[in-house]
């Protein structure tokens, strides 16, 4: 059996609007909007990770605040696991620096204006439910 890898992804929240971010490559995710996020690494902590990827991806400082439980699975070996996130005080803003050519954030009545990922809407069904969201 293969050993599963972590994606950790972010709900990067402002208040209530929530981070959704378009992916620009590979050829087979591009144009599809996701969690902005990556892969752990061998020893890291899930949460550093998370940390990390949003400094790398989206050039801020952010905190993750509390796992959203469960874990939802990606392509073979990959699942997701999702902490909300917020910025830190005196963090630019984000920026599409690296994966991504678009970020929106989305008020509660709009999370499902952008065509998520398949494998994310689980995730992003378990966030609107936090944020008192109408269900898809
Ligand atoms: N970050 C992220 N990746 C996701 C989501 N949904 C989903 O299927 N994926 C997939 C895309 C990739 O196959 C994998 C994570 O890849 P990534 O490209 O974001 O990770 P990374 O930054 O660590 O990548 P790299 O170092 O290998 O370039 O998980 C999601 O919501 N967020």
């Amino acid at each position: 059996m293969t050993e599963r890898i972590v994606v950790v992804g972010a709900a990067l929240l402002d208040g209530d609007r929530l981070l959704a971010a378009r992916r620009s490559a590979p050829p087979e995710l591009a144009g599809r909007w996701e969690l902005p996020g990556g892969k752990v690494e061998p020893g890291e902590r899930p949460d550093d990770a998370l940390v990390r990827e949003l400094r790398e991806e989206l050039g801020i400082e952010a905190e993750a605040v509390e796992r959203v439980p469960g874990e939802w699975p990606l392509k073979n070996p990959y699942v997701l696991w999702v902490w909300t996130a917020r910025l830190r005080p005196g963090s630019p803003g984000p920026e599409a620096l690296q994966d991504h050519d678009e970020l929106r954030w989305l008020t509660p009545g709009h999370l499902w204006d952008v065509p998520w990922l398949d494998q994310d809407v689980p995730a992003v069904r378990e966030i609107a439910a936090r944020l008192g969201a109408q269900a898809r």
